[in-house]
């Protein structure tokens, strides 16, 4: 399975005719499991399925005000366990800025909440309505807003989709002294974003957005990161830059690159294209909750800490079909946590695994980033004397199933 092959040089896109250009950022133009003029609805439909399940089955809050706008909502739906202090997973919808809503945007919520996560899902303004720069600085005040209401969470993780990862890859560059409040960001997860946004200037998606150069490159995280690097959050809140294997090649290369800036200015980044997946299913994905993450024959697996194979690797082999969630969340996990509990007491562990879709005994399985809350002493001994770390989860698989992304607590 071959992924697009990108084109070297700089801004490889100016060589391009209006046409590809216009085609390149036409993500269902590359949708192979189903007709391109189908998809989009599909999509919605999907999205807006799992949120009225969402509002019918969890407990929520819909409509809560983050600010005074009339458009300045967000949705907030909670597992069924009370308690105060929980991981918040934010979700930033796509659409080019122009279309989508949180009304049909819930895809998540159902298999988070029943993880133990509360979920927001954020509306902004989107086109003709609202400007980029309206949008970007509406996104980061529910960010503030959300740690003004939640002080005592458990980390919140901040993820978008298309337009949305653009989104919520500005929040990256948030000046949080400006809102008296620093967010208590321990994780971003971008999916098929957009980071640069001056090619977009001469397609069709700019009618609606009337974007100039200054308004693009003002609002473009590729460049702006580079120009004014942030200070990241938390020296270790990492990035996880996701684009399915059938993005269109200028996607797969926004990708890549905006990653490999985010590397050179001290982000703790990491890189996956999904095998299988487009620019809708990567997010359709993550409304099954059975069968949650795969189904896989049998393995040895490696589990290699902060990139390194070697140093704190450990080898297990995969159990049947049975139990896969359970199982998932690993031997390695669970002797993980429970040497944490023994040394510190009070730590917990969060996951978020992305596995691909793979046949035939061959190759990569996923990417996981097991994270201790902030605060935890230094006393761990192992992963070594750190608040956090990242692994990934590397395998031979018989069989994988399911692409899709699980936030998992282990308590
Ligand atoms: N007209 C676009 C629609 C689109 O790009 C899209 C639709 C729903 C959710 C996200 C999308 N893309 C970026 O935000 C297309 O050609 O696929």
């Amino acid at each position: 399975m071959a992924f697009p092959s990108l084109s070297a040089g700089q801004d490889p896109w100016r060589n391009l005719s209006s046409e590809e250009l216009e085609k390149q950022y036409s993500p269902s133009r590359w949708v192979i499991r189903t007709k391109p003029e189908e998809v989009v609805g599909n999509f919605m439909q999907i999205g807006s399925q799992a949120t009225q399940k969402a509002r019918a089955t969890r407990r929520n809050q819909l409509d809560v005000a983050y600010g005074d706008g009339e458009g300045e909502k967000l949705d907030i739906y909670f597992p069924d366990e009370d308690s105060k202090a929980f991981p918040l997973f934010l979700f930033l919808h796509g659409g080019y800025w122009q279309s989508g809503s949180k009304d049909d945007s819930a895809f998540m919520v159902n298999p988070l909440t029943a993880q133990g996560i509360v979920v927001v899902i954020v509306a902004y303004d989107i086109a003709p309505k609202g400007t980029l720069d309206q949008m970007v600085d509406q996104v980061t005040r529910s960010v503030v807003f959300l740690q003004r209401r939640y002080p005592s969470n458990e980390g919140i993780y901040l993820c978008g989709h298309s337009a949305g990862a653009h989104l919520a890859a500005m929040v990256l560059l948030a000046r949080w002294t400006k809102h008296g409040v620093t967010p208590n960001l321990q994780g971003f997860l971008l999916v098929s974003g957009i980071y640069d946004l001056e090619p977009l200037i001469a397609t069709s998606q700019n009618d609606p957005l009337h974007m100039t150069l200054e308004d693009a490159q003002r609002n473009s995280p590729q460049r702006r990161l580079d120009v004014v690097p942030a200070q990241p959050v938390a020296p270790a809140c990492p990035v996880l830059v996701l684009v399915g294997q059938h993005d269109s090649p200028e996607f797969h290369r926004q990708s890549k690159e905006f990653y490999e800036t985010l590397l050179r200015v001290g982000w703790k980044a990491s890189f996956q294209q999904l095998r299988g997946v487009d620019h809708f299913d990567i997010i359709e994905n993550l409304t099954r909750e059975d069968d949650l993450l795969i189904q896989v024959g049998l393995t040895p697996t490696t589990v290699f800490l902060n990139g390194q194979r070697g140093s704190h690797s450990h080898t297990w082999a995969w159990p049947g079909r049975q139990e896969q969630r359970e199982r998932l969340a690993v031997p390695r996990l669970k002797s993980q946590s429970r040497l944490h509990r023994r040394t510190c007491g009070e730590c917990l562990l969060f996951i978020i695994v992305v596995a691909e879709t793979v046949s035939h005994c061959i190759t990569l399985a996923g990417l996981g980033l097991l994270k201790y809350r902030s605060g935890c002493p230094q006393t761990c001994s192992d992963p070594p004397a750190s608040v956090s770390w990242g692994a990934e989860v590397r395998g031979v698989y018989n069989r994988i199933r399911l692409v899709t992304a699980l936030t998992q607590r282990v308590p």
